[in-house]
């Protein structure tokens, strides 16, 4: 599991181990010093070489633009031509500056390099995670020209211009191919519009770890994931691996029932039992299914219950999604069962067994605030208040519990917005709760999942929703395959 720390919580961390500074664990600079030769390693390993590469660093006030100084300086040491300019020259770094010219660097004021849109390689030092609202105008222009150019852009723990918490960008910010980050990974580079700033994530250990606050946000990895598709035992059967219940779809509409159904048994369900007016669809799709024309309560035992997709939103399905939501078993509210949550808040709100509701944002809106910029505080405002786990989608899934404990997905592809694969992720959501595992985290791994299959489907062309039934079992044998990580191309 990767934690996902906040700048506050990153800072106390520092001034934690500052502490360990007084008590000469640590040396003093040693974190600024682990952060730029971790920076400079990785922008090595990018480049291929050091010797004669055009490199311009882009220099704040504080110390993220301290910490590209620094960088600069090995990079300069090891042959690069490294030009750095200082966007506020009273303030730069005074230790950095000193060792970037040390190494040969130049330095230049705010008024830029003339070759920045020459450069192999440009760092953003502008603001770290001290940064507050959308880049100033002149660092916005040298961000933009850089951003034009050719070269190899990479971030200094944080795109400039983009809230390290929450991902949101309230106006102009830098957008790179690569992100190295320090000591944890941030909310707002893996979420909302920050992750497409941040490009591949880097984490790079500054000694942080033991210093840092449980974080309150996770990233699961295939591993973590692994965790939730274990094989059956041998003393398992049909009933012991988990029988889910699934009530969606209609007589005019089966496709949703058999996309649910199918990814429920596909994804590890002993048992899944249908209950509605869609089972001929459902029973010529999957004669594995036990099917009821019936109500949910004749369906007969199941340990978990899915409900919504197809379902419609008359007062028929309103009283079997009441019915549902009475057992004392958990329930993902997905699709037309979110309209009806949303019209009646009660259902959900008195459940004693967990309740996941699966919004996208229009879905969201309809309890009564829209999504925000920050996509985590939203998630959390609602599973808060409505005492449910709340998966948000989108193209970093967000899963939030009324804890405050969150999710954000790491393996989201935009292939996956076709019809049908909110039905398909509410099967696999549905067979993992059928288990009993916890079901923020449970719900983190059906989206985890969900977006693998979406990315091995993808691998072949453009997917459409039956295609992730049909990989899910290649995928589920994928994670369980030890080593595979969470970040996006992660060199954590
Ligand atoms: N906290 C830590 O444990 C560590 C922090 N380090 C680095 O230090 C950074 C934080 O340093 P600081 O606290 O000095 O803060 P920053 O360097 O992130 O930013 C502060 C400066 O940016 C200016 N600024 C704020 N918003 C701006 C905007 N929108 N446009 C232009 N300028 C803006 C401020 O006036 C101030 O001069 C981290 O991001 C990281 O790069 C590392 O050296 C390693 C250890
Ligand atoms: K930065």
């Amino acid at each position: 599991m990767i934690g996902l720390s906040t700048a506050a919580e990153v800072r106390a961390a520092e001034v934690r181990a500052a502490e360990d500074v007084l008590l000469a664990r640590t040396r003093e600079g040693a974190l600024m010093r682990r952060a730029a030769t971790g920076l400079a390693t990785v922008c090595l390993r990018r480049l291929g070489r050091a010797h004669g590469v055009r490199v311009t660093v882009l220099v704040g006030g504080g110390n993220n633009g301290g910490d590209a100084l620094f960088a600069g300086a090995h990079l300069a040491a090891r042959g690069a031509r490294v030009t750095a300019v200082l966007l506020d020259p009273g303030r730069a770094h005074p230790a950095g500056l000193a060792a970037l010219r040390r190494a040969g660097g130049r330095v230049t004021g705010p008024e830029g390099p003339d070759g920045l849109d020459r450069a192999d390689l440009v760092l953003d030092g502008i603001v770290g995670i001290g940064g507050r609202g959308g880049l100033r105008p002149a660092a916005a222009a040298l961000a933009e020209r850089a951003a034009t150019g050719p070269g190899l852009t990479v971030a200094v723990d944080v795109p400039s211009g983009v809230d390290a918490d929450t991902g949101a960008v309230e106006g102009a910010a830098f957008p790179v191919l690569h992100t190295v980050t320090f000591g944890a990974v941030k909310p707002g580079l893996v979420v909302g519009d920050g992750r497409g700033y941040a490009g591949t994530v880097h984490l790079v250990d500054i000694g942080l770890g033991p210093h840092l606050a449980p974080p309150r946000a996770h990233q699961l990895t295939d591993a973590d994931v692994a965790a939730h598709l274990q094989p059956p035992e041998p003393g398992d059967d049909k009933y012991s691996r988990g029988v889910v219940g699934v009530v969606a779809g209609s007589a005019t509409y089966p496709g949703a029932a058999v996309l649910c159904t199918g990814a429920a048994l596909r994804t590890r369900a002993g048992l899944v039992r249908y209950a509605g007016t869609a089972g001929d669809g459902v029973r010529a799709a999957w004669p594995e299914a036990i099917v009821t024309d019936g109500r949910p309560a004749d369906a007969g035992r199941v340990q978990a219950w899915v409900a919504g997709p197809g379902m419609g939103t008359d007062d028929d399905a309103r009283s079997v999604l009441a019915e549902v939501l009475a057992t004392d078993l958990p329930v993902v509210v997905d699709a037309d069962a979110l309209t009806m949550a949303a019209r009646e808040p009660a259902l959900v709100r008195g459940r004693d067994a967990p309740t996941v509701l699966t919004p996208h944002d229009r879905e969201f809106e309809r309890f009564g605030v829209p999504v925000d910029a920050d996509r985590v505080g939203s998630a959390r405002r609602l599973a808060a208040e409505l005492g449910a786990v709340v998966l948000l989608k989108g193209d970093a899934t967000v899963v939030a519990a009324p804890d405050g404990t969150a999710y954000v997905n790491a393996t989201g592809t935009s292939e996956l917005a076709t019809a049908g694969t909110g039905d398909v992720l509410a099967g696999i959501l549905g067979a993992l709760l059928a288990t009993g595992t916890p079901a923020a985290e449970t719900a983190a791994a059906a989206a985890h999942l969900h977006g693998r299959t979406g990315q091995l489907a993808a691998e072949r062309g453009p997917l459409i929703a039956g295609d992730l039934v049909r990989r899910l079992p290649e995928t589920v044998g994928r994670v369980r395959e030890p080593g595979t990580g969470g970040l996006r191309d992660s060199e954590a």
